[in-house]
């Protein structure tokens, strides 16, 4: 597992590298280039194996494409950025934010895809529709550390985070996030969250999941949250 995260490094120096030898494009070439590889990046498809990707991830997510051929699983792509009506729906509750700045618009991106491959968070979900439960296979890089060699706490939250809002559908917010981190996760290896939806009260959404490690002898974490379906009668800005 060391070594995918060893590989990862390797071939981001192997860019830099490149980047810094590369001849300068003429000024006029520069913005249509720039442009087009922005655009590739943001319709890009992150939940799929990349060479950072350790042969326990490997394995699980082929596993689990195999359970998505009866069609009883679908895997969730992932994108750095919601689809534009995602985004509306988020739009027409945030009035007034700064976001509506359009400059600002264009720039934000989900934080969890803002790595160069290996070095942050590597995962996908798969969701189990009937069932109403997802499982995320994660791999945190090593720009995740906390304690030396071990998974720093907020990014094993921020995966709970969006594990559990995997099995939520449309426009929700967390509105309660409570974690027992019962055993350290070492940094660079692959962890098992198992979400399911608990309970629906109105527009309250119970979740509850579990990490665990691949082999599942190892319990990492607890946790449950509370997820609330945004009123669009309500502005929170
Ligand atoms: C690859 C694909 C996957 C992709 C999946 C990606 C998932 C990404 C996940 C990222 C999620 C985030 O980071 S979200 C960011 C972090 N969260 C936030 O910033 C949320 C900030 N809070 C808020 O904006 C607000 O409080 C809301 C929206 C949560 C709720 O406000 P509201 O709409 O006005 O609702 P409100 O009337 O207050 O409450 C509705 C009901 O919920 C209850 N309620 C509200 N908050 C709480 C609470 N903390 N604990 C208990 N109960 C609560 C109320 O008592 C009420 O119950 P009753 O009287 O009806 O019984």
């Amino acid at each position: 597992m060391l070594r995918s995260c060893t590989a990862g490094l390797r071939s981001i120096w192997a860019l830099r590298g490149r980047r810094e030898g590369a001849p300068r494009l003429s000024m006029d070439l520069q913005p249509a280039r720039r442009l087009f590889s922005t655009e590739k990046v943001i319709h890009k498809d992150w939940a799929l194996p990349n060479p950072s990707w350790s042969k326990d991830l490997k394995l699980l997510f082929d596993q689990f494409m195999k359970k998505c051929e009866d069609g009883s699983w679908e895997r969730l792509p992932s994108y750095k950025r919601r689809s534009t009506q995602e985004s509306e729906d988020f739009k027409t509750y945030f009035l007034g934010s700064a976001l509506q700045t359009q400059s600002l618009w264009k720039k934000a991106q989900l934080f969890t895809r803002g790595f160069e491959d290996g070095l942050g968070f590597e995962y996908v979900i798969f969701k189990n529709n009937d069932e109403k439960r997802t499982v995320c296979l994660f791999q945190g890089g090593p720009y995740l550390q906390g304690v030396p060699g071990l998974l720093h706490g907020g990014a094993m939250a921020t995966m709970i985070d969006i594990a559990l809002g995997s099995c939520t559908g449309g426009a929700v917010m967390t509105a309660n996030l409570n974690i027992n981190f019962k055993r350290p996760v070492p940094l660079c290896s692959v962890v098992v969250i198992n979400s399911q939806l608990d309970k629906l009260e109105g527009r309250k959404l119970f979740l509850s999941c579990n990490v665990r490690s691949v082999d599942e002898k190892t319990l990492y974490s607890e946790a449950t949250g509370l997820f609330i379906k945004l009123d669009p009668e309500k502005s929170s800005t």
